[in-house]
């Protein structure tokens, strides 16, 4: 599903985020991304989606090398691709319905299917009361889950999320996790960027740590 061979990444000369990072997900797979902050997690999450390109190396997703591919194509790629952001990126200026019903609108779904399929994602997260809401009018916790209600309507091949449990606590946490592990569950391969040791101690699975763009450690427990 996911390949990198050899691949290193940087912003600046001299100063690379990436080293010869080389890794394999499997289709199905659940990983978290670990390592200290600048180990270049969020880095790896950006050239997996297209938002970056990397210096050297290869890199295979869904069948696809996106090292290659031509920048037309990169939208292609990400609706396939579910993206959870370490600050939502929601829209301000649109509701939570318009906000999660927009990856659909871009793969030119039907009105009638946007509707059912954004209630649902919105029910999943337990939102369904608050359609009309602005972003802004909900708290950071109801936002995180309307950012991961508009990564997971679309079915997503691959969910990429970037510190989404961060800043919310336990409870809220959990029942993240707990959406993580049913799109998981659905078939969908799921790529966790963390610092929460205690989220990967209650819920383990294979962990793959960076320390300073240098894949060090790759597990499963
Ligand atoms: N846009 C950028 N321009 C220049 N350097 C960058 C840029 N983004 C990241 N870096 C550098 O690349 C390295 C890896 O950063 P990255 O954001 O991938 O780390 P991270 O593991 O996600 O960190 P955090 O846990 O703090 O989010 C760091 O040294 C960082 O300073």
């Amino acid at each position: 599903m996911i390949q990198l061979y050899n691949v290193c990444m940087s912003y600046q000369k001299d100063a690379s985020a990436l080293t010869d990072f080389s890794l394999k997900v499997p289709k199905g797979d659940f990983l978290y991304l670990t390592g200290s902050s600048g180990a270049g997690k969020s880095t790896l999450l950006k050239l997996l989606y297209g938002a970056e390109k990397p210096s050297r190396g290869q890199i295979l997703v869904n069948g696809m090398n996106i090292t290659r591919m031509r920048s037309w194509r990169i939208p292609l790629l990400r609706r396939k691709i579910g993206i959870v952001f370490q600050d939502f990126k929601l829209i301000s200026t649109r509701t939570l319905f318009e906000n999660v019903a927009f990856p659909l609108e871009v793969q030119g779904k039907k009105r009638y299917e946007i509707s059912n399929k954004v209630y649902q994602a919105l029910k999943h997260v337990g939102l369904q009361g608050k359609l009309n809401r602005l972003p802004l009018q909900l708290s950071g916790g109801e936002q995180q889950r309307a950012a991961i209600a508009r990564a997971l309507v679309t079915d997503p091949l691959i969910l990429l999320a970037d510190e989404p449990t961060g800043n919310l606590d336990d409870d809220v946490a959990n029942d993240i996790m707990e959406l993580f592990k049913g799109a998981n569950a659905r078939g969908t391969t799921v790529v966790f960027a963390t610092h929460d040791r205690e989220m990967i101690r209650r819920f383990p699975r294979r962990i793959v740590v960076l320390d300073k763009g240098r894949l060090v450690e790759d597990h499963t427990p």
